[in-house]
Protein backbone atom coordinates (compact mmCIF):
# COMPACT_ATOMS: atom_id res chain seq x y z
CA UNK A 1 0.00 0.00 0.00
CA UNK A 2 1.45 3.70 -0.74
CA UNK A 3 2.31 5.67 2.49
CA UNK A 4 1.81 8.87 2.14
CA UNK A 5 4.30 11.55 3.77
CA UNK A 6 2.51 13.82 5.98
CA UNK A 7 3.35 18.09 5.96
CA UNK A 8 4.94 18.85 9.24
CA UNK A 9 5.53 22.64 10.44
CA UNK A 10 8.65 23.81 11.34
CA UNK A 11 7.82 23.02 14.89
CA UNK A 12 7.23 19.33 14.18
CA UNK A 13 3.20 19.06 14.06
CA UNK A 14 1.53 18.57 10.86
CA UNK A 15 1.06 22.32 9.55
CA UNK A 16 -2.91 23.72 9.47
CA UNK A 17 -3.18 22.66 6.15
CA UNK A 18 -2.31 19.40 6.52
CA UNK A 19 -4.80 18.93 9.37
CA UNK A 20 -7.62 20.69 7.24
CA UNK A 21 -6.62 18.72 4.19
CA UNK A 22 -6.80 15.11 6.45
CA UNK A 23 -10.12 16.33 7.80
CA UNK A 24 -11.44 17.38 4.27
CA UNK A 25 -10.41 13.65 3.36
CA UNK A 26 -11.84 12.19 6.06
CA UNK A 27 -15.11 13.70 5.70
CA UNK A 28 -15.38 12.99 2.10
CA UNK A 29 -15.07 9.29 2.74
CA UNK A 30 -16.98 8.69 5.40
CA UNK A 31 -19.89 10.00 2.58
CA UNK A 32 -20.55 12.57 4.62
CA UNK A 33 -22.06 16.38 3.56
CA UNK A 34 -18.85 18.16 5.54
CA UNK A 35 -18.90 21.52 7.10
CA UNK A 36 -15.52 22.62 6.71
CA UNK A 37 -14.71 25.10 9.42
CA UNK A 38 -11.54 26.84 8.37
CA UNK A 39 -9.83 29.16 11.42
CA UNK A 40 -10.25 33.10 10.73
CA UNK A 41 -6.11 32.89 10.35
CA UNK A 42 -5.74 30.15 7.83
CA UNK A 43 -8.82 31.56 5.67
CA UNK A 44 -7.13 35.30 5.84
CA UNK A 45 -3.91 33.43 4.65
CA UNK A 46 -5.77 31.29 1.93
CA UNK A 47 -7.32 34.50 0.63
CA UNK A 48 -3.81 36.25 0.87
CA UNK A 49 -2.37 33.41 -0.65
CA UNK A 50 -5.19 33.59 -3.85
CA UNK A 51 -4.74 37.09 -3.76
CA UNK A 52 -1.03 36.79 -4.37
CA UNK A 53 0.28 38.11 -1.13
CA UNK A 54 2.87 36.33 1.81
CA UNK A 55 0.17 34.34 3.52
CA UNK A 56 1.89 32.73 6.80
CA UNK A 57 1.21 29.15 4.46
CA UNK A 58 3.41 28.69 1.84
CA UNK A 59 1.38 30.08 -1.20
CA UNK A 60 2.41 27.64 -4.13
CA UNK A 61 2.09 24.48 -1.78
CA UNK A 62 -1.13 25.39 -0.66
CA UNK A 63 -2.35 26.18 -3.90
CA UNK A 64 -1.29 22.90 -5.29
CA UNK A 65 -3.04 21.11 -2.43
CA UNK A 66 -6.00 22.94 -2.93
CA UNK A 67 -6.17 21.85 -6.19
CA UNK A 68 -5.12 18.48 -5.56
CA UNK A 69 -8.02 18.38 -2.74
CA UNK A 70 -10.85 19.61 -4.94
CA UNK A 71 -10.02 17.15 -7.60
CA UNK A 72 -9.73 13.93 -4.98
CA UNK A 73 -13.05 15.42 -4.18
CA UNK A 74 -14.69 15.43 -7.13
CA UNK A 75 -13.43 11.93 -7.88
CA UNK A 76 -14.40 10.43 -4.81
CA UNK A 77 -17.58 12.52 -5.37
CA UNK A 78 -18.00 10.97 -8.59
CA UNK A 79 -17.45 7.65 -7.06
CA UNK A 80 -19.81 7.60 -3.71
CA UNK A 81 -22.39 10.35 -4.03
CA UNK A 82 -24.37 7.67 -6.43
CA UNK A 83 -23.59 4.11 -6.31
CA UNK A 84 -25.94 3.34 -9.34
CA UNK A 85 -23.92 6.67 -11.35
CA UNK A 86 -23.01 4.18 -14.19
CA UNK A 87 -26.26 3.18 -14.65
CA UNK A 88 -27.91 5.59 -17.15
CA UNK A 89 -29.20 4.05 -20.08
CA UNK A 90 -27.32 5.65 -23.23
CA UNK A 91 -23.90 5.52 -21.50
CA UNK A 92 -24.35 1.98 -19.67
CA UNK A 93 -24.32 0.09 -22.99
CA UNK A 94 -21.55 1.80 -24.18
CA UNK A 95 -19.63 0.76 -21.27
CA UNK A 96 -19.99 -2.97 -21.89
CA UNK A 97 -19.53 -2.50 -25.17
CA UNK A 98 -15.60 -0.65 -25.26
CA UNK A 99 -13.12 -0.92 -28.46
CA UNK A 100 -10.39 -2.37 -27.32
CA UNK A 101 -6.81 -1.81 -28.99
CA UNK A 102 -3.90 -4.14 -28.21
CA UNK A 103 -0.80 -2.47 -26.83
CA UNK A 104 0.94 -3.76 -29.58
CA UNK A 105 -1.22 -1.42 -32.23
CA UNK A 106 0.58 1.31 -30.60
CA UNK A 107 3.71 2.63 -31.37
CA UNK A 108 4.88 5.81 -29.36
CA UNK A 109 6.91 8.53 -31.34
CA UNK A 110 9.78 9.07 -29.12
CA UNK A 111 12.46 12.16 -29.17
CA UNK A 112 15.84 12.01 -29.62
CA UNK A 113 16.38 11.44 -25.80
CA UNK A 114 13.95 8.55 -26.37
CA UNK A 115 11.39 10.04 -24.59
CA UNK A 116 7.49 10.05 -25.32
CA UNK A 117 6.26 12.90 -27.31
CA UNK A 118 4.20 14.82 -25.37
CA UNK A 119 1.10 16.23 -26.71
CA UNK A 120 -0.64 18.05 -23.92
CA UNK A 121 -1.46 17.39 -20.20
CA UNK A 122 -3.81 18.65 -17.54
CA UNK A 123 -5.43 18.00 -14.07
CA UNK A 124 -6.10 13.98 -15.36
CA UNK A 125 -4.07 12.74 -17.37
CA UNK A 126 -1.07 13.84 -20.11
CA UNK A 127 -1.67 13.02 -23.97
CA UNK A 128 1.26 11.26 -26.10
CA UNK A 129 1.40 11.21 -29.74
CA UNK A 130 1.65 7.71 -31.26
CA UNK A 131 0.84 5.88 -34.14
CA UNK A 132 -1.40 2.62 -34.97
CA UNK A 133 -0.40 0.40 -36.76
CA UNK A 134 -2.74 -1.40 -37.49
CA UNK A 135 -3.81 2.02 -40.00
CA UNK A 136 -0.92 3.91 -39.85
CA UNK A 137 -2.61 6.81 -38.23
CA UNK A 138 -1.14 9.62 -36.37
CA UNK A 139 -3.04 9.01 -32.54
CA UNK A 140 -3.45 10.40 -29.55
CA UNK A 141 -3.16 8.58 -26.67
CA UNK A 142 -4.21 9.81 -22.94
CA UNK A 143 -2.93 8.39 -20.13
CA UNK A 144 -4.25 8.82 -17.00
CA UNK A 145 -1.99 9.93 -13.78
CA UNK A 146 -2.58 7.24 -11.38
CA UNK A 147 -3.55 9.45 -8.32
CA UNK A 148 -6.44 10.75 -9.63
CA UNK A 149 -8.18 8.27 -12.15
CA UNK A 150 -9.97 4.81 -11.32
CA UNK A 151 -10.83 1.86 -14.10
CA UNK A 152 -14.30 2.96 -13.89
CA UNK A 153 -13.60 6.83 -14.56
CA UNK A 154 -11.06 5.99 -17.86
CA UNK A 155 -13.66 3.54 -18.96
CA UNK A 156 -15.95 5.89 -18.85
CA UNK A 157 -14.36 8.51 -20.73
CA UNK A 158 -13.45 5.58 -23.27
CA UNK A 159 -17.23 4.60 -23.39
CA UNK A 160 -18.72 8.19 -24.34
CA UNK A 161 -16.14 8.30 -26.70
CA UNK A 162 -17.33 5.05 -28.72
CA UNK A 163 -20.67 6.03 -27.84
CA UNK A 164 -20.67 9.65 -29.60
CA UNK A 165 -18.27 8.30 -32.90
CA UNK A 166 -19.01 9.66 -35.42
CA UNK A 167 -20.32 12.73 -34.59
CA UNK A 168 -19.10 16.46 -36.03
CA UNK A 169 -16.79 17.51 -32.73
CA UNK A 170 -15.81 14.16 -31.27
CA UNK A 171 -12.16 12.62 -32.38
CA UNK A 172 -12.33 9.55 -33.46
CA UNK A 173 -11.99 7.12 -31.12
CA UNK A 174 -9.34 3.96 -31.78
CA UNK A 175 -10.09 1.78 -28.54
CA UNK A 176 -8.95 1.62 -24.91
CA UNK A 177 -5.66 0.04 -24.38
CA UNK A 178 -4.80 -2.10 -21.02
CA UNK A 179 -1.06 -2.03 -20.38
CA UNK A 180 -1.39 -4.08 -17.74
CA UNK A 181 -0.05 -4.62 -14.03
CA UNK A 182 3.31 -3.33 -14.63
CA UNK A 183 2.01 -0.34 -16.62
CA UNK A 184 4.23 -0.89 -19.34
CA UNK A 185 5.07 2.29 -21.31
CA UNK A 186 3.59 4.02 -18.65
CA UNK A 187 6.36 3.60 -16.32
CA UNK A 188 4.15 3.27 -13.20
CA UNK A 189 3.32 7.24 -13.59
CA UNK A 190 0.08 6.28 -15.04
CA UNK A 191 -2.96 3.99 -14.59
CA UNK A 192 -2.58 0.66 -16.64
CA UNK A 193 -5.90 1.99 -19.17
CA UNK A 194 -5.27 4.38 -21.64
CA UNK A 195 -7.33 6.00 -24.30
CA UNK A 196 -6.38 6.30 -27.96
CA UNK A 197 -8.09 9.15 -30.00
CA UNK A 198 -7.44 10.46 -33.24
CA UNK A 199 -4.69 13.19 -33.31
CA UNK A 200 -6.37 16.68 -33.86
CA UNK A 201 -4.32 18.35 -35.68
CA UNK A 202 -4.54 21.95 -37.04
CA UNK A 203 -3.74 21.10 -41.19
CA UNK A 204 -4.12 17.14 -42.24
CA UNK A 205 -0.10 18.37 -43.15
CA UNK A 206 1.31 19.07 -40.32
CA UNK A 207 1.41 17.47 -36.55
CA UNK A 208 0.92 20.48 -35.04
CA UNK A 209 -1.93 21.16 -32.48
CA UNK A 210 -3.52 23.93 -31.30
CA UNK A 211 -6.43 24.22 -28.65
CA UNK A 212 -8.46 27.52 -28.53
CA UNK A 213 -6.39 28.94 -26.04
CA UNK A 214 -2.82 28.36 -27.62
CA UNK A 215 -4.68 29.30 -31.51
CA UNK A 216 -5.87 32.84 -30.11
CA UNK A 217 -2.49 33.43 -28.62
CA UNK A 218 -0.71 32.75 -32.33
CA UNK A 219 -0.22 35.11 -34.61
CA UNK A 220 0.52 33.51 -37.59
CA UNK A 221 -2.32 30.72 -37.08
CA UNK A 222 -4.98 33.29 -37.23
CA UNK A 223 -3.54 35.75 -39.29
CA UNK A 224 -6.13 36.96 -41.89
CA UNK A 225 -9.19 35.57 -40.23
CA UNK A 226 -12.29 37.81 -40.25
CA UNK A 227 -15.40 38.34 -37.66
CA UNK A 228 -17.33 36.19 -40.24
CA UNK A 229 -14.70 33.39 -39.83
CA UNK A 230 -15.26 33.02 -36.27
CA UNK A 231 -18.74 33.71 -36.21
CA UNK A 232 -18.83 30.44 -38.21
CA UNK A 233 -16.46 28.35 -36.31
CA UNK A 234 -19.03 29.78 -32.83
CA UNK A 235 -21.90 28.86 -35.05
CA UNK A 236 -20.09 24.93 -35.94
CA UNK A 237 -19.06 24.42 -31.94
CA UNK A 238 -22.86 25.58 -30.57
CA UNK A 239 -23.99 23.12 -33.78
CA UNK A 240 -21.92 19.97 -32.86
CA UNK A 241 -22.73 20.46 -29.00
CA UNK A 242 -26.11 20.15 -30.17
CA UNK A 243 -25.77 17.12 -32.04
CA UNK A 244 -23.96 15.48 -29.21
CA UNK A 245 -26.76 16.64 -26.82
CA UNK A 246 -29.02 14.83 -29.56
CA UNK A 247 -26.91 11.39 -28.84
CA UNK A 248 -27.86 12.04 -25.30
CA UNK A 249 -24.65 13.07 -23.60
CA UNK A 250 -23.38 16.50 -22.24
CA UNK A 251 -19.92 17.44 -22.24
CA UNK A 252 -19.91 19.64 -19.22
CA UNK A 253 -16.35 21.09 -19.02
CA UNK A 254 -16.30 22.95 -22.52
CA UNK A 255 -13.46 25.51 -22.50
CA UNK A 256 -10.59 26.63 -23.91
CA UNK A 257 -8.13 24.20 -23.53
CA UNK A 258 -10.66 21.22 -24.80
CA UNK A 259 -11.70 23.04 -28.04
CA UNK A 260 -9.52 22.15 -30.81
CA UNK A 261 -8.57 24.48 -33.92
CA UNK A 262 -8.60 23.15 -37.06
CA UNK A 263 -8.17 25.01 -40.78
CA UNK A 264 -9.01 23.17 -44.04
CA UNK A 265 -7.78 24.17 -47.05
CA UNK A 266 -9.79 27.19 -48.09
CA UNK A 267 -8.73 28.68 -44.92
CA UNK A 268 -11.50 27.99 -43.03
CA UNK A 269 -11.44 27.00 -39.28
CA UNK A 270 -13.47 24.38 -37.60
CA UNK A 271 -13.85 22.99 -33.97
CA UNK A 272 -13.49 20.06 -32.19
CA UNK A 273 -13.64 18.95 -28.72
CA UNK A 274 -11.33 16.21 -26.79
CA UNK A 275 -11.90 15.84 -23.03
CA UNK A 276 -14.91 14.01 -22.44
CA UNK A 277 -13.82 13.06 -19.10
CA UNK A 278 -16.66 14.73 -17.69
CA UNK A 279 -19.33 14.12 -20.05
CA UNK A 280 -22.52 12.50 -18.45
CA UNK A 281 -25.68 11.29 -19.82
CA UNK A 282 -28.08 14.59 -20.13
CA UNK A 283 -31.10 14.86 -17.58
CA UNK A 284 -29.91 11.51 -15.47
CA UNK A 285 -26.44 11.55 -13.97
CA UNK A 286 -25.34 13.74 -11.00
CA UNK A 287 -21.78 14.63 -12.33
CA UNK A 288 -18.60 16.28 -10.44
CA UNK A 289 -21.10 17.64 -7.91
CA UNK A 290 -19.38 18.53 -4.42
CA UNK A 291 -21.59 17.97 -1.03
CA UNK A 292 -24.24 21.11 -0.75
CA UNK A 293 -22.22 22.43 2.05
CA UNK A 294 -19.66 23.20 -0.33
CA UNK A 295 -20.72 26.39 -0.90
CA UNK A 296 -20.03 27.92 -4.57
CA UNK A 297 -18.06 30.89 -3.01
CA UNK A 298 -16.04 27.87 -1.35
CA UNK A 299 -15.79 26.07 -4.54
CA UNK A 300 -14.90 28.56 -6.76
CA UNK A 301 -12.10 30.00 -4.23
CA UNK A 302 -10.81 26.56 -4.18
CA UNK A 303 -10.98 25.60 -7.97
CA UNK A 304 -10.19 28.47 -9.35
CA UNK A 305 -10.19 27.39 -12.88
CA UNK A 306 -13.91 25.92 -13.07
CA UNK A 307 -15.28 29.35 -13.71
CA UNK A 308 -16.46 27.98 -17.30
CA UNK A 309 -18.52 25.34 -15.38
CA UNK A 310 -22.73 26.58 -14.58
CA UNK A 311 -22.81 27.28 -11.10
CA UNK A 312 -25.61 24.90 -10.55
CA UNK A 313 -23.07 22.04 -11.28
CA UNK A 314 -22.07 22.79 -7.73
CA UNK A 315 -25.30 22.11 -6.38
CA UNK A 316 -26.42 18.53 -6.48
CA UNK A 317 -28.70 19.23 -9.95
CA UNK A 318 -29.76 16.81 -12.55
CA UNK A 319 -27.59 17.22 -15.39
CA UNK A 320 -28.95 19.43 -17.80
CA UNK A 321 -28.37 21.07 -21.34
CA UNK A 322 -28.22 24.88 -19.77
CA UNK A 323 -24.57 23.75 -18.05
CA UNK A 324 -22.90 23.41 -21.30
CA UNK A 325 -24.87 26.24 -22.37
CA UNK A 326 -23.05 28.37 -19.86
CA UNK A 327 -19.84 26.98 -20.70
CA UNK A 328 -20.45 27.78 -24.56
CA UNK A 329 -21.55 31.36 -23.37
CA UNK A 330 -19.02 31.92 -21.22
CA UNK A 331 -16.11 30.76 -24.24
CA UNK A 332 -17.42 32.74 -26.97
CA UNK A 333 -18.12 35.75 -24.91
CA UNK A 334 -14.92 36.17 -24.67
CA UNK A 335 -13.59 34.75 -27.44
CA UNK A 336 -16.41 37.68 -29.48
CA UNK A 337 -14.56 40.57 -27.07
CA UNK A 338 -11.31 39.86 -28.13
CA UNK A 339 -12.45 39.72 -31.71
CA UNK A 340 -14.71 43.05 -31.30
CA UNK A 341 -17.70 41.17 -31.84
CA UNK A 342 -20.37 43.09 -29.78
CA UNK A 343 -23.58 41.51 -31.03
CA UNK A 344 -22.37 37.76 -30.42
CA UNK A 345 -20.67 38.88 -27.16
CA UNK A 346 -24.09 40.68 -26.10
CA UNK A 347 -25.80 37.00 -27.01
CA UNK A 348 -23.45 34.93 -25.43
CA UNK A 349 -24.22 37.15 -22.04
CA UNK A 350 -27.56 35.59 -21.86
CA UNK A 351 -26.01 32.39 -22.09
CA UNK A 352 -24.29 32.75 -18.45
CA UNK A 353 -27.11 33.65 -16.56
CA UNK A 354 -26.71 32.45 -13.21
CA UNK A 355 -30.02 31.11 -13.19
CA UNK A 356 -30.30 28.32 -16.04
CA UNK A 357 -33.92 29.09 -17.02
CA UNK A 358 -32.93 32.47 -18.24
CA UNK A 359 -30.71 30.60 -20.50
CA UNK A 360 -31.86 30.13 -24.22
CA UNK A 361 -31.82 26.82 -25.72
CA UNK A 362 -29.11 25.80 -28.08
CA UNK A 363 -31.83 25.60 -30.58
CA UNK A 364 -32.65 29.22 -29.67
CA UNK A 365 -28.94 30.14 -30.07
CA UNK A 366 -28.48 29.08 -32.88
CA UNK A 367 -31.54 31.19 -34.18
CA UNK A 368 -30.13 33.90 -33.13
CA UNK A 369 -26.40 33.18 -34.61
CA UNK A 370 -28.11 32.39 -37.74
CA UNK A 371 -29.19 35.63 -37.81
CA UNK A 372 -26.17 37.70 -37.21
CA UNK A 373 -24.89 35.90 -39.51
CA UNK A 374 -27.09 36.85 -42.22
CA UNK A 375 -27.56 40.25 -41.26
CA UNK A 376 -23.51 40.28 -41.68
CA UNK A 377 -23.22 38.76 -45.16
CA UNK A 378 -26.24 41.40 -46.39
N1 LIG B 1 -6.90 13.99 -29.52
C1 LIG B 1 -6.14 15.05 -29.27
N2 LIG B 1 -5.52 15.71 -30.28
C2 LIG B 1 -4.74 16.78 -30.03
N3 LIG B 1 -4.51 17.28 -28.80
C3 LIG B 1 -5.11 16.69 -27.77
C4 LIG B 1 -5.95 15.55 -27.93
N4 LIG B 1 -6.41 15.18 -26.72
C5 LIG B 1 -5.89 16.04 -25.84
N5 LIG B 1 -5.11 16.96 -26.45
C6 LIG B 1 -4.37 18.06 -25.80
O1 LIG B 1 -3.99 17.64 -24.51
C7 LIG B 1 -4.56 18.51 -23.51
C8 LIG B 1 -4.94 17.70 -22.28
O2 LIG B 1 -5.87 16.70 -22.61
P1 LIG B 1 -7.19 16.51 -21.74
O3 LIG B 1 -7.94 17.80 -21.70
O4 LIG B 1 -7.91 15.32 -22.27
O5 LIG B 1 -6.56 16.21 -20.30
P2 LIG B 1 -7.26 16.32 -18.88
O6 LIG B 1 -6.22 15.95 -17.89
O7 LIG B 1 -8.53 15.54 -18.86
O8 LIG B 1 -7.58 17.87 -18.79
P3 LIG B 1 -8.49 18.64 -17.69
O9 LIG B 1 -7.62 18.98 -16.55
O10 LIG B 1 -8.93 19.86 -18.46
O11 LIG B 1 -9.64 17.76 -17.37
C9 LIG B 1 -5.75 19.18 -24.20
O12 LIG B 1 -6.03 20.44 -23.64
C10 LIG B 1 -5.26 19.29 -25.64
O13 LIG B 1 -4.48 20.45 -25.82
Amino acid sequence: MKTKTRRVSSLGRPSVWAVMKQRVRSLFCAGKSPTISISTAASESLVQGMNGGNGSLRTPDLLRDIADISLQISLDTIESLKPGFLSSATIDDDLKNIKECSPADIEFDRDSRGRLVEIGSGGFGTVFLATHRPTGDVVAVKMFKRKYSSDQRIRREAAVLGHLAGTKLCPEFYGLVDYGADGGVAEGRFAHLAVVTELVRFRKSTLQCFDLKKFSQTYFARRGLTPQDWLNFSLELVEGVQEIHEKGVGVFDLKYENIMVTRDRQGAIHPRIVDFGAACALNGDKPMMPPERFSLETLRALRHDSVHLAPEIFEHGVSSAAWDVYSLGHVLQDLAEGEKMEDLKFLMGQCVADDPALRPSLALLLQEMNALSNADMA
